[in-house]
């Protein structure tokens, strides 16, 4: 087993890891550990760790770091760990994985492999992208685009609400085009999910199902500073989903189009639109706890 560690994600990330490797002692687990030196470095050390046969690449950080180190693990046969060292730690809320780092330790030793479905977005300059939880367009990417990652080392999640209270006087809501399979739709903003929740374990699409085929979309149909403020307000309630202006629809194939959209993915930075988002080539096994309440599948043997 290789643990890839992030050191820049979340909040008091090495004592977690020291718990983790101590519970993997304890079950007899050995295991190596590798540092990611900057952003894209576990995507370099996945891809190496998969192609060297280790079964089993462990990604110890947030969304962004499981994200890397499941493009890296694409395509190949080595498995997905996740230890949940992050800031929102989506994901880990999603699958039902513990964020107690000895707990989610003995899902490594202990869990069964299951079947995750990524997306991938590709950008207009090439650039492509794997993400596990949701692409946001928007209001929400500016809120990604401008925090300070010392902040968010200081304050965790609520970095997020100081930064969007500073983003809502100026961020212009500018509106742009959500193509659904094809159905052009003026937005102010989308989030396009794998998962059904957001910003940690708050509701955002009730119906999204991360093993299956397809994306739920939130389409946030006007923008605004009172609306997004309401909005703001709306999520850690789980009432989001039911407001009014919020739509949720299924789609397969995904076109964002707009001038100057700043746009994020599993909560990090991902330049600006467009951006066409499909279901990444192929599943991707993560050790998940032994009773899966996500209902992924089971890879085949
Ligand atoms: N050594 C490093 N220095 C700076 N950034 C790094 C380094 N290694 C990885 N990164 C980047 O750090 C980013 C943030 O990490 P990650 O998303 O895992 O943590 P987080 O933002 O704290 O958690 P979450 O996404 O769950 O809120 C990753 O996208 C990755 O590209």
């Amino acid at each position: 087993m290789l643990i890839l560690f992030n050191p820049a994600a979340g909040t008091r990330r090495r004592r977690r890891l020291v718990r983790a490797l101590a519970a993997l002692a304890r079950a007899g687990l050995p295991a190596e550990v590798a540092e990611t030196r900057h952003p894209g470095h576990a995507t370099v050390l996945a891809r190496a760790a998969a192609a060297a046969g280790t079964p089993l690449v462990v990604a110890a950080g947030g969304d962004g770091t499981i994200a890397e180190v499941a493009a890296g693990l694409a395509g190949g046969a080595s498995r997905l760990g996740i230890l949940p060292f992050g800031t929102a730690n989506v994901l880990a809320w999603e699958l039902g994985l513990p964020l107690r780092p000895d707990a989610a330790a003995v899902i490594l030793a202990e869990g069964r492999p299951r079947l995750l479905r990524p997306g991938l977005a590709r950008f207009a300059d090439g650039r492509e992208r794997l993400f596990v939880q949701m692409l946001g367009a928007g209001f929400d990417a500016a809120v990604v685009q401008g925090l300070d990652l010392g902040l968010k080392r200081r304050l965790g999640r609520g970095a997020y609400v100081l930064q969007a209270l500073r983003e809502l006087p100026r961020y212009r809501h500018p509106r742009f085009l959500a193509e659904l399979d094809g159905e052009p739709v003026e937005v102010a903003g989308a989030i396009v999910s794998k998962g059904r929740l957001y910003a940690g374990r708050h509701l955002l699409a009730p119906m999204a199902r991360p093993g299956a085929a397809g994306f739920q979309v939130a389409l946030f149909r006007r923008g605004g500073a009172l609306r997004a403020a309401l909005y703001g307000a709306a999520l850690p309630l789980d009432l989001l989903p039911r407001l009014p202006g919020v739509e949720l629809r299924p789609a397969r194939r995904i076109l964002l189009r707009g001038e100057a959209v700043p746009a994020q993915a599993d909560g990090d930075p991902a330049g600006t639109l467009p951006v066409t988002i499909e279901d990444a080539p192929g599943p991707i096994a993560v050790m998940l706890p032994a009773t899966d309440r996500a209902g992924l599948a089971i890879p085949p043997p």
